[in-house]
């Protein structure tokens, strides 16, 4: 059978498509990527939801010169798949493939490079305003889930875009969820919107509302009888956005190729903000990513026929779910404690913490700055808050850290997971710069466990604190150590030493503790002993090991998995230089000055010298 996709190397291929064969290349479409991210892993039920209106768009619109900006864009294969990637698909996330999310190094049809949320309005309003300040006329159009409208910026953004009124078209791709269930009064509203009595009013409103279509008005009037059952969409006020200086569109069925077509074009002739609510049923097309979206949001490989992961399941727990576990216990004891996540109640495991403490755990949204200010607010009033962020998001909260938190002094635990490199989702999700943008912040306590037993001793640790403490550790499984029952507390600011000896000594912090370990027997085997110390605490640093180690030592070994510009090593360095130890060598293993890529984590440990061979490698260079 011929494939319409098969013949589809750019947009413009579209055009000359009758409805029903871009209703059979959507369908095409859905396979493809169902058939290639079973293989590769990836953001499956997101981009399922949105093959339709992809392809209206690339129907309707002229890109790349009008412009689609895709917020987070892990919703963007259908918009890859048609953009000349389709070939190079299959290397979708993987080392040296195709990037997870639009990237405009990887081409000239991503229009902004994505991976955070709510960035899209904001950045298709500076693309709205460059077009009018060099007098051109392409369209701008932007493709946000009422998950990312969760977060600030978006509102930001609209908040300015509809004073401005520039032409711009948002379209709210609207599936009632974020990862998890969608949170929050928007989410309501929007589902007020949704549920709106609509049809016996369609009709009584259709003639004011096509009159508030400024490029048609009257002439589309003189038709309204023969559109009249066509646009079916022109049905609820618009309420907040109309309000807020944008035309409302909606709702319209987003998984509905026909109205798609229409209603875009008719927002191609209209004037000033536009913002079109699009519903979309997330997983569209692969039953058990509909059943479960959540499931399905992002997924390593799997199984087509049963939809169940390919990898075989481990016993050894995630770093996330010891957390989680150990702040469940934590929590039974001490009431004060409260959880806070930011649209990642799965990603975190704070999830089964609302289980058992329902009125104690709150979902903000995508809203890591609301997130950290929260919980000073909670702390001032006594509380003990426990915020969850992945490292990359927690970026987007410096300030919220600095001056909400670690200012005032106040008693809130951030727990950065996915620290360090996170894999195939790449530089936008490495978590690699927390150390350098936190251990400038005075009053701040920053501890980063070797294993899985480690991170709940510290959680531990960290609640019975009276300031403000940073808890990293990284994506994945511990090293499958046993797990001590009791929460015995780790002293403040003191190192502990794995292993004494030689004259070279290897400083690790977090996960890469039992990197240099491993670097250690690796020289042993060579008839090398060496000094092995866990850092634990990046802030405040073991101030005495380091000054014996600086006069006992030839050389000491950081190794972190941070970059190196302003980390750990570099805060080694500075004690160093401050306490005038300067005879020590001292080699600093970590992350260079640029974005890692997208690869396995193993690969990327491999690659940038973080792996016990690596690191013995350097050594004995550097030795010699
Ligand atoms: C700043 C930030 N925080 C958290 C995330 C993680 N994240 C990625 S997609 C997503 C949900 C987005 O929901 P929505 O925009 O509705 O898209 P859908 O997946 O439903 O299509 C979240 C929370 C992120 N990418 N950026
Ligand atoms: C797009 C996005 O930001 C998330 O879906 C992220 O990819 C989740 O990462 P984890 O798989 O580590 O939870
Ligand atoms: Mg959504």
């Amino acid at each position: 059978m011929n494939h319409i996709l098969d013949t589809i190397d750019t947009p413009d291929a579209l055009k000359n498509l009758s409805l029903g064969e871009l209703k059979k290349l959507a369908q095409e479409l859905r396979g493809f990527i169902i058939q290639n991210v079973a293989k590769t892993g990836g953001h499956l039920a997101p981009s399922l939801g949105v093959v339709d209106l992809t392809v209206a768009l690339y129907k309707v619109f002229n890109c790349p010169s009008d412009k689609i900006v895709w917020d987070v864009g892990h919703q963007a294969y259908a918009h890859k798949i048609l953009t000349g990637r389709r070939d190079a698909f299959h290397t979708l996330r993987q080392s040296g493939g195709i990037t997870g999310f639009p990237n405009r190094s990887e081409s000239k049809y991503d229009s902004f490079g994505v991976g955070h949320s709510s960035t899209s309005i904001s950045a298709a309003l500076g693309m709205a305003i460059a077009r009018d300040l060099d007098h051109k006329k392409n369209h701008v159009i932007t493709v946000i889930g009422d998950g990312a409208l969760t977060g600030g910026e978006a509102f930001e953004a609209l908040n300015h875009a509809g004073d401005l009124g520039k032409d711009l078209i948002v379209i709210l791709n609207d599936n009632e969820m974020s990862i998890d269930r969608n949170v929050g009064a928007m989410s309501e509203y929007l589902s007020k919107m949704r549920t709106a009595p609509k049809y016996n009013k369609a009709k009584k409103d259709l003639e004011g509302l096509l009159r508030r279509i400024p490029a048609i008005g009257d002439t589309v009037l003189k038709t309204a009888e023969h559109i009249k059952d066509s646009v079916r969409f022109f049905l609820v006020p618009g309420g907040l956005f109309e309000e807020m200086g944008f035309t409302y569109v909606g709702p319209i069925d987003g998984n509905n190729m026909e109205i798609l077509l229409e209603v875009l074009e008719q927002a191609k002739k209209m004037h000033g903000p536009i913002l079109i609510h699009t519903l979309t049923k997330k997983g569209k097309g692969y039953l058990p990513a509909e059943i479960e979206p959540d499931k399905f949001h992002g997924i390593g490989k799997f199984d087509i026929a049963s939809g169940e992961p390919n990898k075989a399941a481990t016993n050894i727990p995630s770093y996330t779910s010891v957390f989680s576990k150990a702040l469940i216990e934590l929590a039974q004891t001490n009431e004060d404690i409260v959880a806070i996540t930011a649209a990642m109640p799965s990603g975190t495991g704070l999830k089964k913490f609302g289980e058992f403490y329902p009125t104690r755990l709150f979902d903000v949204g995508i809203a890591e700055q609301h997130a950290i200010t929260l919980a000073a607010g909670l702390a001032s009033q006594g509380k003990k808050p426990v915020v969850v962020l992945y490292s990359t998001f927690a970026q987007r909260a410096y300030d919220q850290i600095l001056h909400d938190v670690c200012l005032q002094n106040l008693p809130v635990v951030l727990g950065l997971d996915r620290a360090g490199l996170v894999g195939e989702d790449g530089p936008t999700h490495h978590g690699v710069f927390d150390y350098s943008y936190l251990r400038h912040m005075p009053n701040l306590t920053i501890m980063a466990p070797k294993d899985e037993n480690e991170l709940r001793q510290m959680l531990g640790t960290a609640i019975a604190m009276e300031g403000p403490v940073v808890l990293r550790y990284p994506r994945g499984c511990g090293l499958g150590v046993p797990i001590e029952a009791d929460f015995s507390g780790i002293p403040i600011g003191k190192a502990e030493q794995i292993r004494s000896g030689g004259k070279i000594a290897f400083v690790g912090i977090g996960s890469m503790v039992d990197v240099c370990v491993k670097a250690s027997d690796l020289l042993r085997a060579d008839g090398v002993e060496s000094t092995v110390i866990n850092a634990r605490f990046v802030k405040p640093l073991d101030h005495i090991l380091l000054q014996q180690l600086a006069r006992q030592m030839d050389v000491i070994v950081t190794v972190e998995d941070n970059v190196l510009a302003g980390g750990f090593g570099s805060a080694i360095l500075e004690l160093l230089n401050e306490d005038q130890l300067n005879d020590v060598k001292v080699l600093r293993c970590g992350l260079p000055d640029h974005f890692i890529e997208q690869g396995s984590r193993n690969e990327l440990l491999e690659k940038y010298n973080l792996t016990g061979e690596t690191i013995a490698a350097m050594v004995r260079n550097f030795i010699q």
